[in-house]
């Protein structure tokens, strides 16, 4: 049923049905969500001999901490970011009951019926801002393009004079109020992380914070898919801003990061949050600290939620690898980029299943 009704005839390819409304009657899922890469793809480790390093933040933010304590910790950090791109942080200092609750809020509102999540659809009136803010799916920019298994609620949180409240759920009740509370959080712990990245390069401290200026939330809902094996719950791709917080689902795993040619199970820490270095942090470290790819596997039985922050400058903003280091045994590796220019390389790249920042390389 759902492979007729959702042809390119009676929908325009900017808008496409929420998966959920796909995995109702657990059809196959439709051509135009059919992964493309199947059958020539990187093998998943399956050994688990290495995992995505934990970080523990209280180490270095305690006064109590010995200064051989904090030398060691941010090494870890150092070495997790130029080899993996991301580590899962503890002792981040976010309560894990408003992590607990927030989850609970985010679940109550994909829960609700397609209908009453409706009124918070970014292009409900076939208005759209740049941001492409709102309950919905990602963009569609193309027929060929391989639409991913997730409906995404997508929102603004800083600048927060220019949040649009009219988008945020107002069903849970609390969901505005916890999801600020977070948001609040959620700054602080990325100014104290990308200030000790800075400082770790031997940069001035505000110098990645200068450019994270903007946040978005975006919760992910991945429902359950009668053949995960042929689609992505989100397709490999990186971050196109500065940096990223994840929150996890609390039991279902699916994130995957590709590291030395394989893809990579990220496992579930208890109220650990996952800090993954994005584009502009690997443009402006020079290559030094890496964005990495990673993608979400989905599977047939369980529902899967998550919660990712992105941190990215401005529109008018431009960003170049730091000049401190670029050597000449560490040559400039990426041009200067405007990043209105970006997001739009990157959103084309991204959908056609190219890095987004092999368009700024020199
Ligand atoms: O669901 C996840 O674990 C990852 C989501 C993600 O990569 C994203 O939203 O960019
Ligand atoms: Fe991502």
């Amino acid at each position: 049923m759902a492979e007729t009704s959702n042809t390119e005839k009676d929908l325009p390819s900017l808008l496409v049905k929420h998966v959920q409304e796909l995995a109702i009657n657990g059809d196959e899922p439709p051509q135009r969500y059919i992964r493309k890469d199947k059958g020539n793809e990187a093998p998943v480790d399956t050994s688990l001999s290495s995992s995505v390093p934990i970080i523990d933040l209280h180490l270095i933010s305690s006064p109590t901490s010995s200064t051989q304590q904090k030398q060691d910790e941010i090494e870890k950090l150092k070495s997790a970011l130029t080899s993996w791109g991301l580590f899962q942080a503890i002792g981040h200092g976010i309560p894990s009951s408003l992590l607990d609750h927030l989850r609970k809020m985010a679940r109550e509102f994909f829960d609700l019926p397609i209908e009453e999540k409706r009124q918070y659809a970014a292009n409900k009136d076939g208005a759209h801002d740049n941001y492409f803010q709102g309950y919905g799916n990602d963009p569609v920019v193309s027929k060929e393009q391989t639409i991913d298994w997730n409906d995404r609620l997508y929102l603004l949180l800083k600048p927060a004079d220019e949040r649009k409240l009219k988008l945020w759920p107002e069903n849970p009740s609390r969901f505005r109020e916890v999801l600020k509370e977070f948001s609040s959080k959620s700054d602080l712990l990325v100014e104290f992380v990308v200030k000790v990245m800075a400082v770790s390069l031997g940069l001035d401290d505000d110098y990645f914070l200068n450019h994270a200026s903007l946040a978005f939330a975006r919760f992910n809902y991945y429902p359950p898919c009668s053949r995960p094996d042929l689609v992505c719950g989100i397709k490999p791709h990186a971050d196109g801003g500065t940096i990223t917080l994840l929150l996890q689902d609390e039991e279902v795993e699916g994130l995957q990061v590709f590291k030395d040619d394989k893809w990579m199970k990220v496992p579930i820490v208890p109220d650990a949050i996952i800090v993954n270095v994005a584009d502009q942090i690997e443009i402006m470290s020079n290559g030094v600290y890496k964005s990495p790819v990673h993608r979400v596997i989905t599977n047939s039985e369980k529902e899967r939620l998550s919660l990712a922050v992105f941190y990215a400058p401005e529109m008018g903003e431009e960003i170049e690898p730091a000049t401190k280091l670029i050597s000449e045994s560490t040559p400039r590796m990426f041009r200067k980029i405007k990043m209105k220019d970006y997001y739009e390389a990157f959103v084309l790249n991204t959908f056609r299943g190219i890095r987004g920042i092999d368009w700024a390389r020199v």
